[in-house]
């Protein structure tokens, strides 16, 4: 079957790629993918859409957006994309937009605090769809960013898994477009007329000071000295540890290892310790919401 575009077949080909190297899906996976609505998320299930009807061993895939709430969110617009598509669509409506209102105060930053909240909700989704995988749309350019947010701001040499299994074992968490651009996703949502949706939180599309800065910076020196950001790529791949500091690294410092626990640690480069997760009440997932 041929693909749409030399876009698609190049998307297609990063994505089996990245799966094949970092196991992210298999034969009879059920891949639950987390739909905001934005470019990324569209772009993934499309893309994993176009490769279930091509791969070697058979999945299934399930979108699940999570609804925090917030009153202009169109999520009849993702439900009906999905329906015209034949995508398995569920809409999880949740009270987090309230929670967040609540916990936060006036100036700070929600954005890391909500994705915690919905991680929760995504798992306990997951174990009701039977998802064996759950996939986010987080691409080659977040990976980056978040490698240099570590970096500068947070004192800590990492970016994200490709592939997480969380602390309980319970959940595999898999980031099928980290070689896929920010730019390619972007231009292939739109080529597929998926309709991009906002989240309609008040900091909605507000990167935060530190990223903005940083993707201006990855922007320019990437147009100074093209290859710049694969360059950073192929160094979270090439990993020299005794080249670092680290002395959990060396081998024969027995002392300094033990007591290193990594954690279900996502790579988020701002931490948001300070706030206690709250227990979230499902506020409900009519059967209107819910299509096959
Ligand atoms: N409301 C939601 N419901 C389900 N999954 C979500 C939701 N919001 C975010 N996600 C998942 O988490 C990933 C990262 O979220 P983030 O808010 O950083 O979005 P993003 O980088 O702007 O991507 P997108 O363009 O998909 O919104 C998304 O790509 C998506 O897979």
């Amino acid at each position: 079957m041929p693909y749409a575009s030399p876009l698609e077949a190049r998307i297609a080909k990063k994505v089996a790629r990245a799966s094949i190297e970092h196991s992210l899906i298999e034969p009879n996976d059920r891949v639950m993918v987390g739909l905001s609505g934005g470019k990324d998320s569209w772009a993934l299930l499309q893309i994993l859409d176009v490769i279930g009807k091509r791969a070697p061993f058979p999945f299934t895939v399930v979108a699940v957006n999570v609804d925090s709430g917030y009153k202009d969110f169109k999520h009849g617009v993702i439900k009906r994309a999905c329906e015209d598509r034949g995508w398995d669509i569920r809409i999880e409506h949740t009270e987090i937009g309230e929670v967040m209102d609540d916990l936060l105060e006036a100036n700070a930053t929600p954005c890391s605090l909500c994705a915690r909240l919905r991680r929760g909700v995504l798992y306990r989704i997951a174990e009701e769809e039977g998802a064996t995988k759950i996939a986010l749309g987080h691409h080659l350019d977040d990976f980056i960013e978040t490698l240099l947010l570590n970096l500068f701001f947070g004192g800590a040499l990492k970016a994200m898994p490709a592939r997480l299994v969380s602390d309980d074992q319970r959940h595999v968490v898999i980031r099928p477009l980290v070689y896929v651009s920010e730019q390619e996703a972007l231009e292939y949502a739109m080529a597929c007329e998926l309709p991009i949706v906002g989240c309609c939180c008040p900091a909605c599309g507000d990167l935060g000071l530190q990223r903005q800065r940083l993707k201006r910076l990855i922007g320019d020196l990437e147009r100074e000295h093209p290859g710049i950001k694969s360059s950073m790529l192929k160094a979270i791949q090439n990993v020299h540890p005794r080249h670092l500091l680290d002395r959990r690294l060396n081998p024969l410092d027995v002392m300094a290892r033990t007591g290193h626990v990594d954690g279900d640690d996502d790579g988020e480069a701002v931490s948001t310790a300070a706030h206690p997760l709250p227990v979230l009440r499902r506020t409900g997932t009519s059967g209107a919401d819910r299509v096959s």
